[in-house]
């Protein structure tokens, strides 16, 4: 792709973003270039994932075709200010920020911009990301297909209305947290009956992301392939029986209404 890909903004999102991309190969690392705050971060981001860096918003919004907005929340209203007048004309805007309408987009923009809303996941780093996105009507279909591009060179992308979004970090962009929170616990289980440590996160990651590319790539239930590992009887059903007992699912379901409640008021 020969456009210059703009991100204002380089912390842990971003940096997972910009890795995936290039990894994937899609751009390269010259047609990339990021501010962020601190220099400790910018000479970070040039030394290890090899992308120009600078203190200058202006300067990245100025050079950017394509805008990844990955700054907080609190801070896209001043940043927007900071930069309006110096995009390109036909830019595409991007936001990764988490409860940022395009309407908050549009209005601090103060003028008719092509805006995508999206919510990334840190595993788009190792190109297994899950990014979600809605857009404006300035978006045409080749913008849409141009920013899809990017976004399935590292993981997976869905085009959702825009009424599920706050939904979204919930099930996709905060649930890399939970899901390590549970990696850990499996390998402390492990460890408690004797299994040395470094093995027990192998064995535990290594049974999420196969199970995960079980619902993925079988098709099936994920209650029909959670009744196949349970041998009538047998050892997992006392697991299982136990997480109920203990409301694994509901503190799942709860956790998440959470995290939702707090995107709706970021
Ligand atoms: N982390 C995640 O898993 C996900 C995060 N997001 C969204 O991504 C966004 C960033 O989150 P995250 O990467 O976790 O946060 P970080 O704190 O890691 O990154 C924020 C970045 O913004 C930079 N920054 C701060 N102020 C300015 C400024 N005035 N101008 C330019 N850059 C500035 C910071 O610079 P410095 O490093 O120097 O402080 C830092 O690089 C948020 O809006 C969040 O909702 C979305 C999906 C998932
Ligand atoms: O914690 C947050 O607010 C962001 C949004 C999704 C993941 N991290």
């Amino acid at each position: 792709m020969n456009k210059t890909i703009g991100f204002i903004g380089c912390g842990k999102m971003a940096q997972a973003i910009i890795g995936g991309i290039l990894k994937a190969e899609k751009v390269s690392a010259e047609m990339i270039i990021a501010s962020a705050k601190s220099k400790a971060t910018r000479a970070y981001v040039n030394e290890t994932i090899g992308i120009k860096t600078t203190s200058s918003n202006i300067q990245v919004a100025e050079a950017a075709d394509i805008l990844f907005l990955a700054v907080k929340p609190n801070i896209h209203q001043a940043v927007i200010s900071e930069i309006k007048d110096s995009l390109k004309q036909e830019v595409i805007v991007v936001t990764i920020a988490a409860g940022i309408s395009i309407s908050d987009l549009t209005d601090a923009f103060l003028r008719p911009i092509k805006a995508v809303r999206s919510m990334p996941n840190t595993p788009s780093l190792v190109g297994e990301g899950m990014s979600a996105l809605c857009i404006n009507e300035l978006v045409t279909n080749e913008d849409l297909n141009e920013v899809k591009a990017i976004f399935s060179s590292f993981g997976k992308v869905e085009v959702v209305n825009e009424h599920l979004m706050d939904s979204i970090p919930a099930i996709s962009g905060s649930s890399p947290a939970y899901v390590y929170m549970f990696i850990e616990a499996l390998a402390d289980g492990g460890v408690k009956d004797g299994v040395p440590r470094e093995q027990a996160y192998k064995m535990a990651a290594q049974a999420v992301l196969g199970a995960a590319k079980m619902v993925l790539e079988t098709g099936k239930h994920p209650g029909e392939l959670k009744d196949e590992v349970c041998t009538p009887g047998g050892a997992t059903i006392e697991a299982v029986g136990e997480l109920e007992k203990q409301g694994f699912r509901s503190a799942v379901i709860s956790a998440m209404e959470q995290c939702t409640a707090k995107i709706k008021n970021l």
